[in-house]
C-alpha cells in the first residue's frame, strides 16, 4: 500500500500555534547599579534611562551594610524607576526588599532562600537567584519558586570577583527546556552581547559597561539597545 505523505504532515496552522506558544519575548536590559553611589546618583540614572529601554534596575550597594542608609538612598531611585516603568530590584536582602516594597529581590546562593523570600514578599514580587554555571542550582531555584535564574560570569569582569565561568550552551539548554526566564551576567558589553542574545538569554544584566563607558551611561544604554534590536 502506498502512503500519501501529505497525510502525515502537521496542519500548518497547528505548527504555527505551537511555535507561538514556545516563542520568548525579546531579550531585554537589566541594569545593575554601581557598587557605591551618592545622593545625586538618581540624576545620573535618569539620564541613563534616556538612552533606551531598561526592563529592570538592581540596587546593588556592596559597601553599605546599614539598611537605613540604603533605604534613604533608595527612595528617589525607586520613585524614578516607577515613573519610568522599570522594575526596582533590591540585591541581597529579603528584609530590605520588604521594607522598601521593591518589585523584586535578587538572591545569591548565600543570601537566603527563594521559598522564604516568597513567604515574606508574597506572590507578585519578582525573585531572582544566582545559579553560577550550574544546571542543578537553576532547576532547584525554579522548583523553589524563583521568577528568574541568573547564570554567569560569561566574560571576565572587574565589578565582582567571580569563581564560576558560564558557557553559552547553558543558555540554549535552559531555554529549550524551561519557560522560566534566564539572565546572563558578567562582563557583558554591547560588543560581546550578540552571542548571549542568540543563545537565548532573556535578560542581559550589566554594570561596568554602562557606568564606565567613556561616552556616558546613556550612550552605553543606546548601544545595548541597538544590539538588542538586532
Ligand atoms: C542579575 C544578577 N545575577 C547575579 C548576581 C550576583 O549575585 P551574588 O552571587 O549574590 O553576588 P552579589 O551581587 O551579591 O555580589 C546579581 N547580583 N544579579
Ligand atoms: C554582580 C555580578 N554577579 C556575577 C555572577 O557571575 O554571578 S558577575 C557580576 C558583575 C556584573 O557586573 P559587570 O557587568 O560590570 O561585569
Ligand atoms: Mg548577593
Amino acid at each position: 500500500m502506498e502512503i500519501d505523505e501529505s497525510e502525515l504532515k502537521l496542519d500548518p496552522g497547528f505548527a504555527a500555534r505551537f511555535e507561538d506558544d514556545r516563542r520568548r519575548p525579546p531579550c531585554q536590559l537589566y541594569l545593575i547599579s554601581p557598587p557605591a553611589i551618592t545622593t545625586d546618583f538618581v540624576d545620573t540614572l535618569a539620564a541613563a534611562f534616556d538612552g533606551g529601554p531598561v526592563a529592570a534596575f538592581q540596587l546593588r550597594l556592596k559597601g553599605l551594610i546599614d539598611d537605613h542608609a540604603i533605604a534613604k538612598l533608595a527612595e528617589p531611585i525607586q520613585k524614578l524607576c516607577a515613573d519610568r516603568d522599570v522594575a526596582f530590584i533590591v540585591n541581597d536582602s529579603i528584609g530590605l526588599a520588604k521594607r522598601l516594597g521593591a518589585d523584586g529581590v535578587h538572591l545569591g546562593q548565600e543570601d537566603g532562600d527563594a521559598r522564604e523570600a516568597r513567604d515574606v514578599l508574597g506572590p507578585s514580587v519578582q525573585i531572582g537567584v544566582t545559579c553560577h554555571d550550574s544546571r542543578h542550582l537553576a532547576m532547584e531555584a525554579g522548583e523553589a519558586g524563583a521568577d528568574y535564574v541568573a547564570f554567569g560570569a560569561f566574560y571576565p569582569t572587574t565589578t565582582k570577583e567571580t569563581k564560576h565561568q558560564a558557557e553559552l550552551s547553558l543558555l540554549g539548554w535552559w531555554t529549550t527546556l524551561f519557560e522560566l526566564p534566564c539572565v546572563a551576567i558578567g562582563g557583558i558589553t554591547p560588543q560581546n552581547a550578540p552571542p548571549l542574545i542568540a543563545a537565548g538569554a532573556d535578560f542581559l544584566a550589566v554594570c561596568g559597561a554602562v557606568w564606565n563607558d567613556p561616552a556616558g551611561p546613556a550612550a552605553a544604554i543606546a548601544a545595548f539597545d541597538a544590539v538588542l534590536k538586532g
